[in-house]
């Protein structure tokens, strides 16, 4: 139904005992509401006066994410409520950083506005008000045509591009990045038919510890079929100018993890294009290319894919106990039985011989050790082999 004023509300429903580890094991850590760091929020609570909770859209390590109703301008939103202190900052200031220097924001997840919002004893929380996107498929974006997959893949690597051009590494790309756009006219509808499309919200009560009234509110899983075709990189929690220096090279997870900064090079723009092929090979094959927990098993997926590591990373791997030293033999091959051109070969058995070999050759140009001759975001949106595949899928 369309939306009328004075609305009866609806808060969705507490689950009961055996619903309850059900929520929790989706839902993010309790314990980091009762050390300050999340912010308690109820559905139907209005916070500063015009936006009202309707349903959770996920969390993340600096934040809890929130479906809600600006009942001032009538229009959806989603609120990206940060922890405490400088951490929960930094995304505000990256994200006027890149409003005011990025030159092309259309596929970037910006703030619209932001408050704050005053948390326990005299901490504040961050708010940055975004526009209502879907939260990222994860693993259920397999479930999509796969020419709406590369279309994604193309928009990202264009939204990249322009993150670049202005000198800012993403240094954070993974599949929770990626978020689909919701169709306009979500914005009409009242939260009963909002909640007919989503589900209503399925919460369990924090407890009466806190300093504040809280729920643990199931994240929204959106219907594909609701999911318009654009899509939008976000979370620039982690975003640097290129060349600074960090003191945690790495980031999980690791299988996106460019080599290099699990062998103490520092985040640039040639990790987030080998984090980005990671992106683009998932959406075109329909899983990972690499895997493991960033220790022995990641780089046993790159050895067996790509060949022998340069030999002058010997002895830099983040985690000396696992090192195996075939790794930088320069006489260990590619296993042709698990390489990347039998990868593609096993997982898109309906792409033709010369498709797959178009991709095999946009992959190795990204999957290139040395950061210093990995393909730049630029020269893959003008890579004759990528351009054939975007001409193939019609985007
Ligand atoms: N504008 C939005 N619309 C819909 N969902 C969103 C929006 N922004 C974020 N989300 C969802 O919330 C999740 C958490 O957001 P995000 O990853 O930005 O948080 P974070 O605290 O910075 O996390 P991380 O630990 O990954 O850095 C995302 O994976 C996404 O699914």
């Amino acid at each position: 139904m369309v939306r009328q004023d004075g609305e009866c509300p609806d808060y969705g429903e507490f689950v009961d005992s055996d619903g309850e580890g059900d929520v929790e094991d989706v839902s993010e850590p309790v314990e980091r509401y009762s050390q300050g760091l999340y912010y308690p929020v109820c559905i139907g609570e209005v916070l500063a006066g015009r936006y009202r909770i309707e349903h959770k859209l996920g969390w993340g390590g600096y934040s809890t994410v929130w479906m809600a109703h600006d009942v001032q301008l009538r229009k959806n939103v989603a609120l990206k409520i940060m922890i405490p202190g400088a951490k929960g900052e930094y995304e505000y200031q990256m994200q006027n950083e890149i409003l005011q220097t990025v030159r092309d924001t259309s596929n970037l997840v910006t703030h619209q506005g932001s408050f704050l919002l005053p948390g326990h004893g005299s901490n504040h929380h961050r708010v940055l008000v975004l526009p209502l996107l879907s939260p990222s498929l994860g693993y259920r974006a397999i479930q999509l045509p796969v020419a709406t997959r590369i279309s994604a893949a193309k928009q990202l690597l264009v939204a990249l591009k322009s993150l670049h051009d202005a000198g800012l590494v993403h240094r954070d790309l993974n599949e929770g990045a990626l978020m689909w756009e919701m169709p306009l006219s979500f914005d009409e509808y009242d939260t009963a038919t909002k909640y007919q499309w989503l589900g209503r919200p399925k919460k369990v009560f924090l407890g009466d510890y806190l300093w504040k009234r809280g729920e643990l509110v199931q994240q929204v899983t959106t219907p594909l079929d609701l999911l318009g075709s654009k899509l939008y990189l976000g979370d620039f929690g982690l975003t640097i100018k290129i060349g600074t220096a960090v003191r945690i090279k790495e980031q999980a997870p690791y299988y996106f993890c460019a080599p290099e900064r699990l062998h103490g090079a520092d985040p640039s723009f040639a990790s987030d294009m080998w984090s980005y092929m990671c992106l683009f090979a998932a959406l075109y094959l329909g899983n990972n290319v690499f895997y493991g927990n960033g220790g022995e098993s990641t780089a046993f997926s790159w050895v067996e894919q790509l060949g022998a590591m340069p030999n002058h990373w010997k002895g830099r791997f983040w985690r000396p106990e696992e090192v195996n030293d075939a790794w930088y033999d320069q006489t260990t091959t590619p296993d042709p039985e698990r390489d990347l051109a039998a990868r593609i070969a096993r997982m898109r058995p309906d792409a033709s011989q010369a498709e797959r070999e178009l991709v095999l050759s946009i992959m190795h140009k990204a999957f290139c050790y040395l950061p210093e001759r990995r393909i730049t975001a630029e020269q893959l949106l003008q890579d004759p082999s990528f351009r054939a595949i975007m001409d193939i899928y019609e985007c």
